[in-house]
């Protein structure tokens, strides 16, 4: 039986401000499941960003129930979410948000740094060097972020991401700083964690990229409109990385 990471009912998101109330959301009902790859996909201000935003503990709704692995979080302090959310879910955003003064080692490590539960230095390592080596990169964990293409720096958030062994990575418009060959190299990449066993949740505007995850969302006005399931998703082109 497929097992639930996270189970959203009836969420909903409003933005009020003196003059106006904007309903970003509109009543969500989403289950993702361990393995899934989802896309979600809308026009500009359908609400992606806010949805992603909620999922990953960034922001509360503003009504509805929202559980990560049978949890209750849509009612938590800022305390309680920061800790569920270094637990429990890995970011790859479009612009890396890689610590330019911190070394790619340090980079990744950073999260690990964070834990409730104090980690030792050779664990940490053991775990930084892992993940490196998974994207490709352990050459480089001297390097600062700037010293690097934009396409290796995804990398190393992909490996930042991934480094404290999360439920799920939410990834907003991976490819969206990136040419043409660094974006297929890089949602190859997340094909390739996909099929390892990693549940992923991605917003893009991309349609060939959309069309690389196993289930589609259509986002229009606060509300899913649209899902689609891909038994055999579009492949990833298989590009030699930059070194
Ligand atoms: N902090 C905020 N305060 C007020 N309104 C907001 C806030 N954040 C988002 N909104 C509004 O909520 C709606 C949904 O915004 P959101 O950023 O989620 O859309 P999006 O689908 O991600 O758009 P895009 O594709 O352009 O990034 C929009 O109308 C936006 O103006």
């Amino acid at each position: 039986m497929k097992e639930s990471v996270l189970t959203m009912s009836g969420v909903t998101k409003v933005f009020s401000t003196e003059e106006m109330e904007t309903h970003a959301l509109r009543g969500i009902d989403l289950t993702i499941y361990r393995g899934d790859f989802v896309s979600i996909c809308g026009p500009s201000g359908c609400g992606k960003s806010t949805l992603l935003s909620i999922l990953g503990l960034l922001d509360m709704p503003s009504s509805g129930q929202y559980q990560i692995e049978g949890e209750e979080v849509s009612q938590l302090t800022l305390a309680q979410s920061a800790y569920i959310r270094n637990e429990k879910v890995g970011f790859i955003f479009q612009s890396f948000n890689l610590i330019d003064e911190l070394t790619v080692y340090d980079n990744v490590a950073l999260p690990l740094r964070y834990r409730k539960e104090p980690m030792s230095e050779k664990q940490i390592k053991q775990a930084v060097e892992a993940c490196l080596a998974k994207v490709d990169m352990s050459h480089r964990a001297s390097h600062k972020p700037n010293q690097l293409s934009g396409g290796q720096q995804q990398r190393i958030a992909i490996a930042r991401a991934l480094v404290g062994k999360p439920s799920m990575l939410l990834v907003d418009e991976p490819t969206g700083n990136l040419d043409s060959i660094n974006g297929d190299a890089v949602m190859a990449m997340l094909q390739q964690l996909n099929a390892e066993g990693t549940t992923l949740c991605m917003v893009t505007h991309d349609p060939r990229y959309a069309d690389m995850a196993t289930r589609q969302l259509h986002l229009l006005d606060g509300k899913i409109i649209d899902s689609e399931e891909h038994s055999d998703p579009k492949h990833a082109f298989e590009i030699p990385l930059a070194q």
